[in-house]
C-alpha cells in the first residue's frame, strides 16, 4: 500500500511540481497517471522510491517482508525519512521501468534478466557473478511469464523493440518486486507492440498481484488496461477514479479544452 499525504515538491528553480498531493494505492491496483507534459507525472512517480525528495507531507509504503523467524509480516516505510540501508532495502521491492529498455545488447536475454538478481547477492557472489540455481529458476520463470522463454539464449540486441521491453519487464519481475513504477514504458513502441506490452503489464498485475503505477501519454491505452486513472494538472490531482468512469469532460478537464482523441 502506498499513501501520499499532503505531499509538496518545489524544485530549486521555484517550480511547484506537486501541490498537496493525497493519494492512496492498494494492493493489486493498476494505476495510470495521465496529464499534459510538465504536469508533474514523473516527479510524482519518482518520489515513491525517493529518487525525488519532497518538501513537505509524507509518503508511506507498506510491504510484505519475512521476519527473522521466516514469517511474512507487513512493514511500513516512511519514504521521505529513509536513507542508507533502509532505503536500499525498500528499493529492492520496487521495480522500475522506463521507455529505455536498459538491456545489454551483447548479453543473452537470460543474462539480462539474471542481472536483476545481483541486488540480492552477497558481495563476493556479485563480484564473481555467480548465480545460484534459485536465481536461474526465477529468471527463467520470469521469461516464461512474459512468453519469451524460447529467446533465452539469443543476444538481446537481436530482438525487436516490443521484445526488448518484455526483457526489461522480465528483469523487473525477476527482482520479485511488490510494486512496479513505469515511466512511459510504451512511448517508444508502435501501437501494436504498445498494446502487447500493456497487456503484459496487465497480466503481471493480475497474476502476480503486483501494484503497477504507470505514467502514460496514450490515453486510449491507459483507459483500456489500467483499472484506475489519476489525472494530474499543474502538480495537482484533478481526477482520481475508475478507468471506466472517465468521460470526455474529465479528459478535457485534465488536458484542457483542446483535448481530442489521440488514437
Ligand atoms: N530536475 C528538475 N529541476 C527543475 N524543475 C524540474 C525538474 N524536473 C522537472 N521539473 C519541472 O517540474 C514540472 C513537472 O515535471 P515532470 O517531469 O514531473 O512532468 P511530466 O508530467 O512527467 O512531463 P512529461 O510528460 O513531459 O514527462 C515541470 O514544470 C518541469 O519543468
Amino acid at each position: 500500500m502506498i499513501k501520499f499525504e499532503n505531499v509538496n515538491k518545489v524544485w530549486p528553480n521555484g517550480v511547484h511540481a506537486l501541490k498537496d498531493v493525497n493519494l492512496e494505492i492498494s494492493e493489486g491496483e493498476f494505476v495510470a497517471v495521465i496529464g499534459l507534459s510538465g504536469a508533474g507525472k514523473t516527479t510524482l512517480l519518482r518520489t515513491i522510491n525517493k529518487m525525488n525528495t519532497i518538501n513537505s507531507g509524507t509518503i508511506n509504503i507498506t510491504v510484505n517482508e519475512k521476519n527473522k523467524a521466516g514469517k511474512v509480516e507487513q512493514v511500513s516505510y516512511l519514504v521521505n525519512k529513509l536513507s542508507g540501508r533502509k532505503l536500499r532495502r525498500l528499493r529492492t521491492k520496487i521495480g522500475l521501468m522506463s521507455q529505455d529498455y536498459n538491456n545489454i545488447g551483447q548479453q543473452t536475454v537470460l543474462k539480462n534478466v539474471l542481472n536483476a538478481r545481483v541486488a540480492k547477492m552477497g558481495f563476493w557472489q556479485s563480484l564473481i557473478g555467480w548465480f545460484t540455481k534459485k536465481d536461474k529458476i526465477i529468471a527463467l520463470s520470469s521469461l516464461e511469464k512474459l512468453h519469451i522463454l524460447d529467446r533465452a539464449y539469443i543476444r538481446a540486441e537481436n530482438l525487436s523493440g516490443g521484445q526488448q521491453q518484455r526483457i526489461a519487464l522480465a528483469r523487473t519481475l525477476a527482482q520479485k518486486p511488490q510494486l512496479i513504477i513505469a515511466d512511459e514504458p510504451v512511448s517508444a513502441l508502435d501501437p501494436i507492440l504498445a498494446n502487447q506490452v500493456m497487456n503484459d503489464f496487465k497480466r503481471i498485475n493480475e497474476e502476480e498481484k503486483i501494484i503497477v503505477i504507470m505514467n502514460i501519454h496514450h490515453v486510449e491505452l491507459a483507459l483500456k488496461y489500467a483499472t484506475r486513472i489519476v489525472g494530474v494538472k499543474a502538480g495537482e490531482i484533478v481526477f482520481d477514479g475508475k478507468a471506466k468512469d472517465v468521460t470526455p469532460e474529465i479528459l478535457k478537464d485534465i488536458y484542457g479544452e483542446t483535448y481530442e482523441k489521440t488514437e
